[in-house]
C-alpha cells in the first residue's frame, strides 16, 4: 500500500498519529531494521468500533509495552524506522490537560447523579466552586488555586459523590464517566494529578480518554514481525466515513500485507440502552455495525478478528448483580436468551454467576448475528472468540483446529510468535 493511502492528519487527537507527526517525535538513533523482520510481510488492521470501545487503549497499551519492553516491542514511522517510544514534553503536556479534563467531566457527571438520584440533603459550596471552574478549565489547566484544588479534594470524599460513584453502572447515555477515569477519582490520585508538578505516567495515559478523530496510523514492530494498526475513530459523527475508510483501506493492498478488520467490542455495554432507540442496548448497536461490516463486499478478503473489551467493567457489573436486584433484571432482559437455564437460575436467585458462561453469552450473541450473514467471504471469520481475559489462558494446542484456515494461521503465528501481544490486551 503507498505508506498513507488512508492517513488522516487534520484529526484534534493527533497526538496519535505518529506517522504524520513523526517528525515532531525524538527520532530513535538505531534506524536500522529490526533482525529477523520480514520486509515483505506486514500484519495490517483495520481497527474498528463503536466509540469508546477501547480501540485507541489498545494502541496506548502498545505504546506502554514499548516503553517496558524495548527489546520485544519498537515503533516505527511511515518508512519502517524505529521511532522513538518516549512521548515527547508537548505530548505529555497534551494528556495533562486531557486527563485533568476526564477528572472534570467525571465530577461535573457525578454532581449531576448527585442531584438526579437525591444523593445530597442541601447543595454543596464544594460542588458549585466547581461547577464554576469546568467551564473555565483552560485558564485554570497549568496552575489550579489551592481552594479550588481543596474544594476537588473534599467533592472527592464527598459520601454523596461517592454513593453516586458506586452506582455508575445506571448511569447511561451521555452522562457517563469514561471507564478509563475512574482509577483516577481517588483523593490521592486527584491531588497528584492537579499538582503544579503532574506529569502523566505511561499508565495515566493509557487510561486517559480522548476520542479519535478521522484514521489514525501506527506501526509497530512486535518480535521481527511489523504490524500496521489504523485506528478508526467510532463516535456517531465518525461512522459515516467509514464507508470510504474500508473502501481506501482494502483498496491500497498489496502483495505481502496481511489483511484484518480488527472489531472491538465493550462487553461493559451489554446493559446500556441506546439514547435514541430504547428497545435496544449498545452492545446491540456494536452487532449491527459489525453486521453491516460483515456485509460490506471489499472487505471479504481479509480476516475478520473480534476483540471482546472492558471484561473487568463487565465483570464488576456481573459481580454487583448479586447486591442490585435491578441490574439482576437487566442483564436477565438483555442477556437472557443467550444464557442457560441454570445460569439464569442463578442470577435470579442473586449468586455469583461464572464469569467464563457469561463471556460465552457474549459470543453467543455475536455467533448467532454472523450466522445471518449474508455475503460470501473468502477468508474466515475468526470464531474462537476471544475475550481479553481468556485469550492469556489459551492453551496452544487447543488452537490446532484454527490451522485450518489461512487466517486462523496468521493469528495464530500472530498470537504463538508473540504471546505478549495478548497480554497488552488485559487492562490494568
Ligand atoms: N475499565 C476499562 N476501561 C477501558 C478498557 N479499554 C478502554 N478503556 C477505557 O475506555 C475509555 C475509552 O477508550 P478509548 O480507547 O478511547 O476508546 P475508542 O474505542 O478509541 O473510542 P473512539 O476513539 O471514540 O472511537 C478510556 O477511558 C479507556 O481508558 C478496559 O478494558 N477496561
Ligand atoms: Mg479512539
Amino acid at each position: 500500500m503507498g505508506n498513507n493511502c488512508c492517513t488522516e492528519s487534520h484529526a484534534p487527537d493527533n497526538y496519535n498519529t505518529y506517522n504524520s507527526n513523526s517528525s515532531k517525535r525524538e527520532k530513535n538513533s538505531v534506524v536500522a531494521s529490526q533482525p529477523g523482520m520480514d520486509p515483505t510481510e506486514i500484519y495490517r488492521f483495520f481497527m474498528v468500533g463503536m466509540g469508546s470501545a477501547g480501540k485507541s487503549t489498545v494502541i496506548k497499551q502498545l505504546q506502554k509495552l514499548c516503553h517496558d519492553r524495548p527489546n520485544i516491542y519498537k515503533m516505527y514511522d511511515e518508512e519502517w524506522k524505529p521511532i522513538s517510544h518516549e512521548f515527547a514534553s508537548h505530548e505529555k503536556e497534551r494528556y495533562r490537560r486531557i486527563i485533568r479534563r476526564n477528572v472534570f467531566d467525571a465530577l461535573s457527571i457525578l454532581e449531576y447523579y448527585v442531584q438526579t438520584w437525591s444523593l445530597r440533603p442541601s447543595s454543596s459550596s464544594d460542588a458549585d466552586v466547581i461547577a464554576d471552574m469546568a467551564g473555565n478549565l483552560t485558564a485554570s489547566e497549568t496552575k489550579l488555586e489551592k481552594h479550588i484544588m481543596h474544594a476537588l479534594l473534599r467533592l472527592i470524599k464527598d459520601p454523596a459523590i461517592q454513593a453516586a460513584l458506586n452506582r455508575r453502572s445506571e448511569m447511561i447515555g451521555t452522562q457517563q464517566i469514561a471507564d478509563g477515569t475512574i482509577p483516577l477519582l481517588t483523593e490521592e490520585k486527584m491531588a497528584e494529578i492537579f499538582s503544579d508538578s503532574y506529569s502523566p505516567s505511561e499508565n495515566d495515559i493509557v487510561h486517559s480518554r480522548s476520542p479519535t478523530t478521522g484514521i489514525q496510523d501506527y506501526r509497530f514492530g512486535v518480535r521481527g514481525m511489523r504490524i500496521q494498526i489504523h485506528d478508526i475513530g467510532g463516535q456517531k459523527v465518525e461512522r459515516g466515513k467509514l464507508l470510504s475508510y474500508i473502501t481506501n483501506w482494502v483498496s491500497a493492498d498489496r502483495s505481502g500485507y496481511r489483511n484484518f478488520i480488527l472489531y472491538v467490542v465493550s462487553m461493559a455495554e451489554y446493559n446500556i440502552p441506546h439514547p435514541e432507540h430504547k428497545e435496544i442496548t449498545l452492545l446491540d448497536e456494536s452487532l449491527m455495525m459489525m453486521q453491516n461490516i460483515l456485509e460490506l463486499q471489499p472487505i471479504q478478503n481479509c480476516g475478520f478478528m473480534i476483540f471482546f473489551n472492558k471484561d473487568d467493567v463487565y465483570r464488576e457489573k456481573l459481580r454487583q448483580c448479586s447486591t442490585m436486584p435491578a441490574l439482576r433484571d437487566d442483564t436477565l432482559k438483555w442477556l437472557g436468551q443467550y444464557m442457560k437455564e441454570n445460569d439464569k437460575a442463578t442470577l435470579r436467585k442473586g449468586a455469583e454467576l461464572s464469569h467464563d458462561a457469561m463471556q460465552k453469552v457474549i459470543a453467543k450473541k455475536f455467533t448467532d448475528a454472523i450466522k445471518n450473514i449474508q455475503t460470501k467471504r473468502y477468508k474466515g471469520i475468526y470464531r474462537k472468540y476471544v475475550t481479553l481475559h481468556s485469550v492469556h489462558s489459551i492453551h496452544p494446542h487447543k488452537l490446532t483446529p484454527i490451522l485450518q484456515s489461512f487466517t486462523s494461521y496468521l493469528l495464530l503465528k500472530f498470537w504463538l510468535h508473540s504471546p505478549r501481544v495478548i497480554r497488552f490486551l488485559r487492562y490494568h
